[in-house]
């Protein structure tokens, strides 16, 4: 998807909410358990109770990859299955030697490889530039580097000083942004990070950023907006727990769609 799809589709559905499909089978509703895919159902249910509400589906694959075989199986049919308007992103957090993230580049990106066309991969920066650029190399995907996380261990490395005095995710931010452009590359930024966005926005003032950490971690979608938000929206803010396991009985599906409509309708006011 292009950088001017995704932003005509935040203004269309008056949202920029990423719904994560982080499917736990130990917290599938019973009715389920009996079906060929209880992982796939699940989706599908979520996915068309939330459809209106939502511009992108964000899949963990961590979710996916710990039931093997089964697993895989259900991540191809929720790929196939995510409606073709909304931004696709594959949560793998990938990166290795160049060779290595060629090959992770097409089990995201190339369908006649893997089955699946995801718009973008989320990717850790470490490994550095041979690192990322193979995923940069595919027209109309995206690249989404983690930037500043939402977790605590964020402060054992993020934050560090250089000898320069910027922090790392400063360094993260500048160096990386010269690999590709606002056209096919975002940033993870942290919901729970509210106050770091102004310095963020210093350094990406175009680029989108996906934000995780609102709902279950307790980011504020107030704080993201206020102090992350750019001229086009410029942020896909994610919420998994929250909005998929909303309900851990039967209605489920409908009180998903209660959950995500609330968050587009605080979402709409700041649009
Ligand atoms: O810094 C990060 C990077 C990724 N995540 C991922 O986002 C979702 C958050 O799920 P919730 O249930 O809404 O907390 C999950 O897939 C994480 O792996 C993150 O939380 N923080």
């Amino acid at each position: 998807m292009k950088r001017e799809q995704l932003i005509d589709q935040i203004r269309l559905k008056k949202s920029f909410l990423c719904i994560g499909l982080d499917t736990d089978i130990d917290k599938i509703p019973n009715s389920l358990l009996d079906t060929e895919d209880p992982v796939f159902e699940f989706n599908k249910k979520i996915i068309d109770a939330t459809k209106d509400f939502c511009v992108s589906y964000k899949i963990n694959t961590a979710f996916y990859e710990s039931r093997g075989l089964a697993g895989w199986t259900s991540l191809i049919k929720t790929f196939e299955y995510l409606p073709k308007d909304c931004f696709s992103i594959a949560d793998a957090k990938r990166g290795d030697i160049g060779n290595t993230s060629e090959m992770y580049a097409k089990a995201f990106f190339d369908p006649g490889s893997s089955g699946m066309s995801f718009d973008s991969v989320t990717v850790a920066p470490y490994m550095g530039a041979d690192s990322v650029k193979p995923f940069l190399s595919f027209e109309d995907k995206w690249v989404i580097l983690l930037a500043l996380t939402s977790n605590q261990g964020s402060k054992d490395f993020q934050f560090l000083t250089s000898d320069g005095g910027g922090m790392l995710f400063e360094s993260v931010l500048n160096t990386a942004k010269e690999w590709g452009s606002d056209e096919n590359m975002m940033f993870v930024v942290g919901a729970t990070r509210g106050e770091a966005f102004l310095t963020i926005r210093k350094h990406v003032p175009n680029h989108f950023l996906l934000v995780p950490g609102v709902g279950a971690q307790g980011g504020s979608l107030d704080d993201v907006c206020k102090f992350g938000m750019n001229q086009d929206c410029g942020l896909l803010v994610n919420s998994s727990r929250a909005i998929i396991y909303a309900s851990s009985g039967e209605d489920f599906a409908e009180a998903a769609r209660r959950e995500a409509k609330k968050v587009q309708q605080e979402m709409a006011a700041w649009l």
